[in-house]
């Protein structure tokens, strides 16, 4: 990939001069210590070809963009039953809001904000002690990525536990609606801890190529899911993936995406790449600033917005 290394290049070097760079989140305290001067893209197509830059292989805090896998995981073990504990609509609404759950019954709006992740942490844990549910995730991660070395940063997920009250919150409530099924300490303890798995952006590259090539992973050699499944789950990317942002980001890029608040966003382009930018100050909705802004000037470049060049 000739062009694409250069595009891919060039980006990262803009990336890294750019003064404006968003704020770090520091609602969890560990997460403050990321650099902001930090910026790695890596680009992968089906066929392993790799265009990456700037710091493609360090390791950040995957946080919501776990979100996706653990979605995957869920539909995998209940199937479209998932959706009698979770909607599939945009929230409109910050992705720690508690809003909506009262309206809607404790159904949260999508698995992709806070409330409907830890729903949806809660079916896999179903029948499982924490550390089994925790270790499929993790597995699964490894597995995607093609890299046993892959590990959760436990200060993260200790930090994140200690001053969580907001998710704590959340869950409770849904507890109250029967949402949530098991006890609410065990769903939050693998809650924060999948949130908390750390990746680079070459790992988080490769492990989305699944929903580039609908439902097969090329590096894998196998089917992860159905290409039916693959579709829809980009679909929810594309309405959900970046919470109230998710219309602006659509509008920008144009491809399925989901971010988290350690800065980074896994991005598809269906049947040409799988995509992760990472930066880690974010804008106001909580979104890697400077990787949105990355990932608009890589769709320019190639043309690869699923709306058109
Ligand atoms: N947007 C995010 O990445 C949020 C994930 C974070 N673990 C939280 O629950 O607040």
């Amino acid at each position: 990939m000739p062009d694409l290394d250069r595009i891919v290049k060039d980006i990262a070097e803009e990336m890294r001069a750019r003064p404006d760079r968003g704020a770090v989140a520091s609602y969890i305290p560990e997460l403050a210590r990321a650099d902001p001067q930090a910026f790695g893209l890596v680009v992968i197509d089906g066929d392993g070809r790799v265009a990456a830059g700037g710091d493609a292989d360090i390791p950040f805090s995957i946080q919501s963009i776990s979100k996706v896998f653990t979605l995957t995981l869920a539909l995998g073990m209940v199937g479209d039953r998932l959706w009698r504990r979770v909607g599939r609509e945009p929230s409109g609404s910050p992705f720690n809001s508690i809003v909506q759950l009262e309206r809607e019954n404790g159904i949260p709006r999508n698995p992709f904000i806070n409330a409907g992740a830890i729903a949806v942490t809660d079916v896999i844990l179903s029948g499982h002690q924490p550390r089994e549910a925790l270790g499929e995730i993790l597995r699964f991660m490894q597995f995607l990525a093609q890299d046993d070395s892959i590990a959760i940063d436990d200060r993260v997920a200790a930090s994140e536990k200690r001053t969580g009250f907001r998710n704590a919150a959340l869950a409770n409530y849904m507890r109250s609606f029967d949402v949530i099924e098991n006890p609410v300490d065990y769903t939050l303890g693998v809650y924060f801890h999948h949130c908390a798995i750390a990746m680079t952006c070459r790992q988080l590259a490769t492990a989305g190529l699944f929903l580039a090539y609908s439902g097969h992973h090329p590096l894998a050699g196998h089917s992860v899911i159905s290409a039916e499944r693959a579709r829809r789950i980009n679909a929810i990317m594309l309405t959900c993936g970046h919470y109230d942002g998710s219309g602006d980001f659509a509008y920008r890029v144009g491809l399925p995406g989901k971010s988290g608040v350690g800065g980074g966003i896994l991005a598809v382009a269906p049947g040409r790449a799988s995509i992760c930018v990472w930066s880690p100050g974010l804008d106001a909705a909580g979104n890697s600033h400077l990787g949105r802004i990355a990932l608009e000037m890589l769709v320019k470049r190639t043309g690869w917005s699923i709306f058109g060049v």
